[in-house]
């Protein structure tokens, strides 16, 4: 038996989910065992990668982050395209079965996919309905100005300390926001189009939704949960009742919520025209490592197809919040009438397609963008503590990011 190492950053639910598919697959034939390692968040797995390359120990498999893509393209020899591994092997594999929003993420200006997509994701609003319904309001709220008022009236009614929060932090308020906005995070459609970017983060949307933000930390009306995602067990715990997190928070949701719960779009600036715009995915993709025996590509290649088969990828996205992957098991849902029951699985998607993608809005590459989040989320925190205004912090974020994104490209465009 031919083992094929699949390191990820799945916990809880997810975890759960990736363990159940191994042993779907490991169980289906004889020739291959695919191992699940559990490596850390994201952006340890994808630093535990790197250095494991570089040692010449690397997993056949790696799932990286969606803000870890620019930096996997540029590792050229550390990888090996998902579209040649599939023709290598022999395996049937039509980049058209596949949402077009999500493999354009992961492919390259000729449409040739790079990764594979397995957990893609988009950010909702999480949301107790109970606690809204005991301040009267029995909608989500669709605006940041409404938004903004139901959390002012969360802490004065049960919550004092969490009006709403947010996992990701950039994710929502630099990333999300700005393509939500149809307006750039950087030139070149942020990136997508080449490396010769420059940030445009400090434009006025942004400004003046984290303005926004640090006001309302001042009463905690929105109250900061860190740079990742270990705050949303606050939402979960009842702590903050509304929380923007990943929809692939779901089956998490549903195992521990004791509360009557619901996942909305994200809010909009009704004064900014054409918001809102679509979301961009978020979640992860699945990287094969270089320097692999033609067998074990084989058994990646056909863990791949394992995976792409429609009932199992409606399961996956019907269990983890996780987006079909396929058309065919976007279709089979629908089909099945799992929206009518489960609507909050179908906002990400919703949001994913709510209008045709614009430059600012089909998704992000960007050299570094794991290592640029933290610097980002520095700069949002001074802002937080009331140690900058919200121009200046973004300001900085924008020159420092800039001269992160020049060294990219020294080091990238040599190669
Ligand atoms: O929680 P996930 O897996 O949806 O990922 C969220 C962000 O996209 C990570 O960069």
């Amino acid at each position: 038996v031919t083992e094929l190492q699949w390191w990820h950053a799945m916990t809880g639910a997810n975890n759960d989910a990736v363990n159940r598919l191994a042993d779907e697959f490991n169980a289906s034939q004889s020739d291959y065992k695919v191992v699940p390692t559990y490596k850390g968040n994201y952006g340890e797995t994808l630093n535990a990668g790197i250095a494991a390359f570089r040692a010449g120990t690397a997993p056949h498999i790696m799932q990286v982050f969606e803000v870890g893509t620019a930096t996997m393209m540029a590792a050229k020899g550390a990888v090996k395209p998902v579209y040649q591994l599939m023709k290598d092997a022999g395996e049937p594999f039509d980049p058209q079965a596949y949402l077009p929003a999500i493999t354009g993420y992961y492919s390259t200006t000729k449409g040739e996919m790079l990764s594979f997509p397995f957990n893609s994701s988009s950010m909702v609003m999480w949301v107790n309905t109970d606690a809204l319904k005991a301040i009267g309001v029995t909608e989500p709220p669709k605006t940041w100005p409404e938004l903004f008022a139901a959390a002012k009236k969360l802490t004065q009614n049960g919550f004092p300390n969490c009006g709403f929060s947010t996992t990701w932090v950039t994710w929502l308020n630099i990333e999300q926001l700005s393509a939500w906005h149809n307006v750039p995070v950087a030139t070149k459609a942020n990136g997508m189009d080449g490396l010769d970017t420059t940030l445009e983060i400090n434009g006025p949307v942004q400004v003046k939704h984290l303005g926004n933000l640090a006001e309302a930390q001042k009463d905690k009306s929105f109250d900061y949960s860190g740079r990742y995602d270990s705050g949303f067990g606050r939402f979960t715990a009842g702590e903050c009742p509304i929380m923007f997190g990943s929809s692939g928070s779901y089956g998490n949701v549903k195992g521990a919520a004791k509360f009557a719960w619901t996942s909305a779009p994200m809010p909009y600036y009704p004064d900014v025209p054409g918001a809102p715009q679509n979301s961009i995915i978020g979640g992860a993709s699945l990287w094969v490592m270089g320097g692999k025996k033609p067998d074990e590509y084989k058994g990646v290649a056909k863990f791949f197809t394992f995976l792409s088969d429609t009932d199992r990828q409606a399961k996956l996205h019907q269990t983890t919040g996780y987006m079909p992957i396929t058309k065919a098991a976007y279709e089979k849902s629908k089909a099945d009438g799992f929206y009518e029951k489960n609507p909050a699985l179908e906002v990400p998607i919703k949001e994913l397609t709510n209008k045709p993608p614009t430059e600012n809005s089909r998704g992000l590459r960007l050299g570094n963008l794991p290592q640029m989040r933290d610097m980002w989320a520095e700069e949002i925190e001074a802002t937080l503590a009331g140690k900058k205004t919200a121009k200046q912090a973004l300001d900085e974020a924008a020159t420092r990011g800039n001269a992160m994104l020049r060294q990219f490209e020294k080091q990238a465009g040599g190669r």
